[in-house]
């Protein structure tokens, strides 16, 4: 059992576990509970007894179903200032550049209970151990939902042709929908995004946020929600050619495979031997030369090609709330989950706007401006599902 002197009841009747200093802030049981069912367990302090007596009562609680995960704790005091410095790309310079490709989707070993990845989750907690936090300040306003697609809704694979969304994501979206405006926010080309998702009462954000269009539902067509953005349309033409230049120009490379994303070029180096992507990059950076209204940009073992125009996921998302009313509105509540260096964009603008939630998914610590994380899709998903939940009982009560 828990230590009494430890447990308080909340207004909601959720006891509350007490964490005394150093630990800043109560812990309700079901968030230790979703901390217990995801490795990211974020309790007190290594050195505190109270905190050893809470890991034991919680361990050996009847409150809580075995767990497949030990309880860590560790120090608040230990954050480090900096995780991971973001690999910065020097133009023309191919080691650089290779390193910038290394870092782009690192896969070195990151343990689950190393210090550096429990510092990195202190920073930014589970947004599933934290969903009471979330929820408490969604009350009364319009919650927004932005999602990313690769990464963030379908597992990291392969062949980018062959990103599927498993059914039960889909109907974590189609619930969510019903309930909340959301959002496809990608890199993909719209068509490309839609036809994974086939969801016809989202909004699509595609080509990294230069294209963008409201539900295609007829139920959905509200007169705010006609909304059609392209604001780099006069590069269509450029863009198609350079796509047949790059096809030429990396065909020599084996597992290169560039794909045409509309407003923006995509070169995947995922299947490249990494002795070919020195190689690569300078071919890619070599066609860009004539094109000086291109710039290079890099995600997960890909390089892309986008127009200059002062245009990213984040103003994607500034558009879109403005859109559906709430451009200066204290009355949303903003949430985007992504899981690329693209996605920081958009946590950077709701930083800014003091509002909402950026949610980072990434089961490696990274530099981001997201405040909490998700280790993985199918943690998207349960995220997406509690969503519902917790809507479906507040209309209930009410
Ligand atoms: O903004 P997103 O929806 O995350 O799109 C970013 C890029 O995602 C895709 O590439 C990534 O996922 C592929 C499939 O899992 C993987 O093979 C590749 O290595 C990743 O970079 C997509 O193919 C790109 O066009 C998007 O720009």
């Amino acid at each position: 059992m828990l230590p009494p002197n430890l447990l308080i009841n909340s207004p909601s009747n959720i006891p509350i576990l007490h964490l005394p200093h150093p630990s800043p802030r109560p812990l309700s049981i079901s968030s230790i509970f979703f901390q217990m069912t995801n490795p990211n367990v974020v309790v007190s302090d290594t050195q505190s007894a109270i905190a050893m007596a809470i890991t034991a009562a919680v361990n050996n609680s009847p409150l809580f179903p075995p767990s497949p995960y030990n309880i860590t704790l560790f120090s608040r005091n230990k954050f480090p200032k900096s995780i991971e410095t973001t690999a910065t790309a020097g133009v023309g310079k191919n080691i650089a550049w290779v390193e910038a490709m290394r870092a782009s989707s690192p896969t070195r070993n990151s343990s689950e209970n190393s210090e550096e990845k429990k510092n990195w989750i202190m920073k930014h907690p589970s947004a599933l151990g934290m969903f009471e936090d979330i929820m408490s300040a969604a009350k009364m306003k319009q919650v927004v939902i932005f999602l990313d697609y690769d990464g963030t809704l379908s597992p990291i694979v392969q062949n980018p042709d062959q990103a599927y969304m498993a059914p039960e994501m889909r109907e974590a979206v189609k619930n969510v929908a019903k309930y909340f405006p959301t959002a496809i926010v990608s890199g993909r080309c719209r068509s490309k995004v839609y036809n994974f998702v086939r969801l016809s009462e989202l909004y699509y954000a595609g080509s990294h946020g230069m294209d963008i269009k409201g539900p295609s539902s007829r139920k959905h067509q509200k007169r705010n929600q006609n909304v059609l953005c392209q604001p780099a349309k006069e590069f269509l033409p450029m863009m198609a050619k350079v796509y047949e230049i790059l096809l030429e120009k990396t065909e020599g490379i084996a597992g290169a495979n560039v794909e045409n994303n509309k407003f923006c070029l995509s070169v995947h180096f995922r299947c490249v031997e990494e002795q070919s992507w020195g190689d690569l990059a300078d071919r890619v950076k070599s066609v860009l030369k004539d094109y000086p209204k291109l710039r290079l940009t890099q995600g997960r073992k890909v390089l892309e090609i986008r127009p200059t125009v002062k245009w990213d996921k984040g103003n994607a998302i500034e558009f879109l709330l403005e859109s559906l009313g709430y451009a200066n509105s204290k009355d949303v509540l903003p949430i985007y989950i992504g899981d690329d260096r693209t996605d920081e964009d958009a946590f950077r603008v709701l930083k800014k706007r003091g509002q909402g939630f950026g949610i980072l998914v990434s089961k490696i610590p990274k530099e981001t401006d997201a405040i909490y994380s998700l280790q993985e899709p199918f943690e998207v998903m349960y995220f997406l599902q509690r969503l519902v939940t917790w809507k479906r009982l507040i209309m209930r009560n009410h």
